[in-house]
């Protein structure tokens, strides 16, 4: 078997060896010329998959390391008989950790304690939503949940309404890029929507660039009523606007669900796919393959506040202000006449630091029970 995938997908090597040959591409640019020979793609987010790509070749399964499918035309595949797979889930402890990370930046900037008594909305309540809400809740925050699509499944939990949602501290974003539908997610956040956030209020979006109207986005910002704004993800990615980003608090180059473990268990799960559609069993798990973090334990002195160590721990493993300042630099130094934005913007992908998650990290003393408490809440482990 012969196997395209793009160039960005980690340990591909060692999860698919014995199945072929594998050849790496840029997945921004692979053309259908490149899968005449393709009996299997394996892609990414910034891949279309679709007829005008897949049409005439005998590419037969898809995979796409990532959560996010909407730059894969599924009913296409589905009509061609081509097998499809995803990576559900695989990074959402990484989008989780960003998150927190952002919130407890933003708690320091307003001078407020912790988490508790904060309102979250969270948008979306799916493996990214679903699991920030646990940890929000462990920490003491009070959230609020708008998923009209599982709200009408008859989903477990107490939703609220879109306006709800919008009025809490923070506002986070997690829903699927979806243009058509009952609930289409597509500018979801409008002009209207986004004349309701005040300047007391955060919105985050790490779901995807769209789901916010950029450009109602960009004239809602820069005076003082603004809403604070941390964008992991932008509409006409890899060229976000660059006046947009100079409104944001916080920029990063859709890097959320960039943990290694994050990328690394996307691989597995498509390679394990791939296994199963040849009738054969996956050998290898991330956990074997995973690397030995830099940092590995942390200790807290025992008369530290609690929140200042859930803080400091969270900024040991991931200070989400280091992919800003890459960002903003590349894109300075794209704007005086280096490289075009977009080969900046992926390239900081390409070659992103190796981020490790929470849960490879063990804290070993912790200051007292509620430190340990809101330390396991935040995703550490404590031994
Ligand atoms: N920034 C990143 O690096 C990064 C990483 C992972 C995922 N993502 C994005 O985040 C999205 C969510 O990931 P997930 O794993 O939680 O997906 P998921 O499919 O598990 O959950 C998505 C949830 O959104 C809900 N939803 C759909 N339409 C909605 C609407 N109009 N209003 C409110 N809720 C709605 C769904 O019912 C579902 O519960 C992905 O589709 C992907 O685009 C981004
Ligand atoms: O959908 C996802 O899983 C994430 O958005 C993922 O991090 C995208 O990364 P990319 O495929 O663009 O490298």
């Amino acid at each position: 078997m012969h196997i395209v995938a793009d160039e960005n997908i980690p340990l591909l090597g060692a999860f698919v060896e014995g199945l072929g040959t594998v050849e790496r591409a840029n997945g921004r640019r692979l053309t259908r010329s490149q899968l005449m020979n393709a009996d299997a793609l394996l892609v990414r987010s910034v891949t279309s998959v679709n007829e005008s790509l897949l049409a005439g070749t005998p590419v037969r399964f898809v995979g796409t390391a990532t959560i996010g499918t909407d730059h894969v035309d599924i009913p296409w595949l589905e009509r061609q008989g081509i097998a499809f797979a995803s990576a559900p889930g695989c990074n959402a402890s990484s989008v989780v950790q960003y998150v927190l990370g952002v919130i407890s930046l933003y708690l320091r900037r307003c001078q407020r304690e912790g988490f508790e008594g904060l309102t979250v909305g969270v948008v979306g309540a799916g493996n990214v939503g679903g699991a920030l809400v646990g940890r929000l809740q462990a920490l003491g925050a009070r959230v609020r949940v708008s998923d009209p699509p599982r709200q009408s499944a008859g989903a477990g939990l107490p939703f609220a309404s879109l306006e709800q949602v919008l009025a809490c501290d923070v506002v986070s974003l997690h829903t699927p890029l979806t243009t058509t539908g009952e609930c289409p997610t597509h500018h979801l956040l409008n002009s209207d929507r986004l004349a309701s956030l005040g300047p007391n209020q955060l919105l985050i979006n790490s779901g995807r660039g769209a789901v916010i109207d950029n450009r109602a986005l960009l004239a809602r910002l820069g005076g003082t009523q603004s809403p604070t704004v941390a964008l992991d993800v932008w509409e006409h990615e890899p060229e976000p606007l660059t006046e947009l980003l100079d409104h944001c608090w916080l920029a990063t180059p859709h890097i959320a669900g960039y943990s290694l473990e994050g990328k690394c268990r996307g691989t597995e799960m498509v390679a394990r796919a791939l296994h199963l559609w040849l009738g054969r069993q996956l050998p290898l798990t991330t956990e074997e393959l995973l690397p030995e973090p830099p940092v590995t334990a942390m200790a807290f002195a025992p008369d530290i506040e609690p929140v200042e160590a859930v803080h400091r721990a969270l900024m040991a493993c991931y200070d989400p202000r280091d992919d800003d300042a890459r960002l903003r630099r590349a894109v300075d130094q794209a704007s005086a006449g280096g490289l075009a934005l977009g080969q900046a913007f992926d390239g900081l992908r390409r070659n992103y630091p190796v981020r490790r998650e929470p849960g490879s990290l063990k804290i070993q003393s912790t200051p007292g029970s509620d430190g340990g408490r809101l330390l396991a809440a935040a995703g550490f482990q404590i031994s």
